[in-house]
């Protein structure tokens, strides 16, 4: 039988783990990086934290899908929570079936907590997106139910933007279509429309983590960058913004995409955009399949508009690995398939040891935290508190949290409910119409804990109720 979902659970200290080092050798042992001063001060500030075993950890079931690292498994684990890991993500009807059981659920791109998936939920506290995307999550619907989303947004970022480089020389050298032929038996020396990527421009368009970290390495190979963005940013190197899409994709040999999911983004390039493209320019999206409009894209590479292309988001993926990139997945898939030059990955932009690590600890950390400890620092639909630990000289004391709707006279109950006790510091803040309030009360006895439960859990204005102690 699951535990209620204001479960109490003690406050343990910051018993997380730290980020990895990212630069290992590709068999190096996996480290955390070594104690740096504000490594050790955190260590002596972990020293003074309160360690208690948590109480009833073992009752936090956590379900992880699609792969989630070990790094993040083993963090998780030695919490003593109890950790179901899946290699693949599940269908709708079996999502639903494991998800009314677990308080927490840890996922990547591929699995929709929907509407309809969080509202069988009624265990849930946290969701952890093992990735930077969190388009596959109602974040809205998440955050009116006192469900907190965390992800990863930038570990993988480097990794995305190394795969996009190789791309671009790929395509230019159209290596992919020499490769298949050789495996072929074919030998097809050529040079004719092959060129070399110094001295052409690089458009990119969405200049966030991955977009920036691109320009870099373009100009590194002597390619001039030019970006288009919906927001102002300053730019990395000599690389230039641009104010509109098409003055972008008029001047780009090369287009990458890097803007995420949302309504704006949907077929942001379709005929009109393959029309302002250069004759002979090529495309590459590693953003999310529903950017561009695939077909589209085979018409413009048909019309020998579009040189090449390289795919490595889809508007349908599968849940696990197999034979599934067919029309019955994307109706476009076989006609894809017959392209020349064009490159198709399944989705593995972000897939490096490195970033998966990396993820791995930083996501699993922020999981801890917010469990043990009721911190939203990095949360993308709660706003974010942190305050700091209970420590080892204050037994007594207990972590009030109480998510609430966002309405006026909330604090004012609040206090009425805590005001016959020690409120030893409280920290509220608000994101729309949710508001997250964090008290810690001091020498409060099992049934005090009982009763401020029970009466803030009967304020109109409640959403979740939790007590760490
Ligand atoms: N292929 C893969 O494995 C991976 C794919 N991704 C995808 O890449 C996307 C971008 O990642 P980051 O660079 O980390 O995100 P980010 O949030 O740092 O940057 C996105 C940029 O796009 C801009 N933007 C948003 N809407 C736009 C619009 N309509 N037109 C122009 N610019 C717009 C934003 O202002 C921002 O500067 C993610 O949202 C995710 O969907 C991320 C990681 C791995
Ligand atoms: O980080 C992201 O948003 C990605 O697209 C990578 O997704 P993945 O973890 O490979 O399912």
């Amino acid at each position: 039988m699951a535990a209620p979902r204001n479960i109490q659970n003690s406050s343990l200290g910051a018993q997380v783990s730290y980020s990895p080092n990212l630069s290992v050798s590709p068999t190096a042992t996996f480290h955390s990086p070594p104690a740096s001063g504000s490594f050790m001060a955190s260590l002596a500030q972990r020293a003074a934290a309160k360690q208690l075993k948590p109480f009833n950890t073992e009752d936090i079931k956590i379900l992880l899908l699609e792969n989630v690292n070990q790094t993040g498994i083993d963090i998780l684990k030695n919490q003593g929570y109890q950790v179901e890991f899946q290699k693949a993500s599940l269908p709708e009807d079996q999502l639903i079936e494991k998800i009314r059981d677990v308080h927490v659920i840890g996922i990547r791109s591929k699995t929709k907590l929907t509407e309809k998936v969080l509202r069988e939920a009624k265990n849930l506290l946290v969701i952890g997106c093992f990735c930077i995307g969190t388009n596959q999550v109602d974040l809205e619907y998440a955050a009116k139910q006192g469900i907190a989303v965390f992800n990863s947004p930038f570990a993988n970022s480097r990794s995305v933007a190394e795969l996009v480089i190789a791309e671009i020389i790929t395509l230019a050298r159209q290596l992919g279509d020499r490769s298949n032929e050789m495996h072929r038996g074919t030998w097809n020396k050529v040079s004719a429309k092959c060129w070399e990527v110094r001295g052409k421009t690089l458009g990119i368009v969405g200049y966030g983590h991955i977009g920036s970290q691109l320009s870099v390495l373009a100009e590194a190979m002597g390619m001039s960058v030019i970006y288009y963005d919906v927001v102002s940013l300053m730019a990395i190197g000599t690389a230039r913004q641009v104010p509109t899409l098409e003055a972008l994709l008029q001047e780009a040999d090369f287009v990458s995409l890097h803007v995420p999911e949302t309504p704006e983004t949907k077929n942001m390039v379709s005929n009109k955009q393959f029309e302002q493209m250069k004759n002979g320019s090529y495309l590459i999206n590693a953003s999310r399949g529903t950017v561009v409009d695939i077909p589209a894209l085979v018409k413009a590479m048909r019309a020998g508009k579009v040189a090449g292309a390289a795919l490595d988001v889809y508007p349908n993926e599968p849940a696990g690995n197999g034979d599934y990139f067919t029309s019955d997945l994307n109706h476009w898939a076989e006609e894809l398939r017959t392209l020349n030059n064009i490159i198709l990955t399944p989705h593995i932009g972000g897939s490096t040891e490195e970033a998966q690590r990396a993820i791995g600890v930083e996501v699993a950390d922020a999981l801890v935290r917010y469990i043990n400890q009721g911190t939203t620092l990095g949360s993308v639909n709660l706003p974010e508190v942190n305050m700091r630990s209970l420590t080892l000289d204050e037994p007594n004391h207990a972590r009030i949290i109480y998510i609430h709707r966002n309405v006026p006279g909330v604090l004012r109950r609040v206090n009425e409910v805590l005001g016959d006790h020690n409120v030893d510091k409280q920290i509220s803040d608000s994101k729309g119409d949710i508001a997250y309030l964090l008290a810690d009360v001091s020498d409060v006895k099992p049934d005090d804990i009982k009763e401020i439960r029970d009466n803030l859990e009967a304020l109109s204005s409640r959403i979740l109720t939790r007590v760490l102690y």
